[in-house]
């Protein structure tokens, strides 16, 4: 027993030496590749198929082992005709990131990196947002907006419907228009994208919430209490336009102070040090609970 220890000791000391400074850098960029690549894939229905891929990949590894041929055979087959499978299934995702490549910019950067932030992207999606509240404001439609920052609302998206989509005033105003499918509930927004909408979010239990503040600014005031989110609200009944952070409501506002709220909390600032960056809106400091309530209207 001693014997076999100390052989397999001495077998991976002959192995260590082997190991060149080459080894070393070419182990450390797969590392980081699978890395990013998961990062990427992370809360994507890819990652759910890769996790399936891996599953079937451990099922052919023991199917094989134990001299299962048939089972091992059909596992093969399903691996030969998967890559193409898998191509025409992710058809149009492939296509939208090798165009990305092709014009150079965003993806390849994001996926080395994953510090890219699209200044336009944004911008233009507080534009949109302002415009869009200010019109629902005048036709007293009823709007909840969830702007996700650093802390990631899966769980939300999930209870809602992904339509992951640019932003633009008319979709905006469409998907909170009385009576259309997707109205009831919060629109999610994730790296300036409209992700998901119908989604439900934690309502507040916050006892010293204005009294005439019914279920919708309950929610934005909720979300706000739970995450780090920027939740913008138009009341249906009077038409204000509200933004909750951090548990504090700010209620009547102008469009264009709802724009300088936005831009405050959702664009990297320039010359101040940077807080640390992922794709999207960047993260705000947490308040903390004593902070929340005493601020909380
Ligand atoms: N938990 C929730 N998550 C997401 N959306 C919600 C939630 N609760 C209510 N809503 C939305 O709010 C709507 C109801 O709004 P309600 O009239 O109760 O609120 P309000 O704060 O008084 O808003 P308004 O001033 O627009 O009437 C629902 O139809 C739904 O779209």
């Amino acid at each position: 027993m001693q014997e076999a220890i100390l052989e397999t000791l001495g077998t991976l000391q002959r192995c260590i030496q082997l190991i060149s400074i080459q080894d070393l850098i070419d182990m450390g960029i797969i590392a980081y590749v699978i890395y990013r690549g998961m990062k990427l894939l992370k809360d994507t229905s890819a990652m759910r198929l890769a996790k399936g891929i891996l599953i079937i990949f451990a099922a052919q590894i023991v199917a094989e082992s134990l001299q299962l041929n048939t089972v091992s055979w059909i596992l093969q087959q399903v691996f030969s005709f998967g890559a193409l499978f898998l191509a025409i299934v992710f058809q149009p995702e492939l296509r939208r990131m090798l165009e990305q490549l092709g014009k150079g910019q965003g993806q390849l950067r994001k996926f080395l990196t994953g510090t890219e932030v699209d200044v336009v992207a944004i911008e233009q999606c507080i534009n949109q947002t302002v415009a869009a509240c200010e019109s629902m404001s005048w036709t007293r439609t009823g709007a909840l907006m969830v702007f996700e920052r650093q802390e990631r609302l899966s769980e939300i998206i999930t209870t809602g419907t992904r339509i992951d989509a640019e932003p633009s005033e008319p979709l905006i105003k469409n998907i909170f228009f009385h009576n259309s499918p997707l109205h009831d509930g919060a629109l999610v927004v994730r790296d300036a994208r409209l992700f998901a909408a119908g989604c439900v979010l934690p309502l507040s239990s916050n006892q010293n919430l204005s009294r005439d503040l019914g279920t919708r600014h309950r929610a934005a005031v909720g979300m706000s209490e739970a995450s780090d989110a920027v939740l913008v609200v138009v009341s249906e009944e009077t038409g204000a336009i509200s933004v909750a952070i951090g548990g504090m409501l700010k209620r009547h506002l102008s469009p264009e102070t709802l724009r300088k709220i936005l831009v405050a909390e959702l664009m990297p600032e320039e010359k101040e040090e940077q807080p640390p960056k992922r794709n999207g809106f960047l993260p705000r400091k947490r308040n903390t609970q004593a902070e929340r309530k005493g601020k909380s209207k």
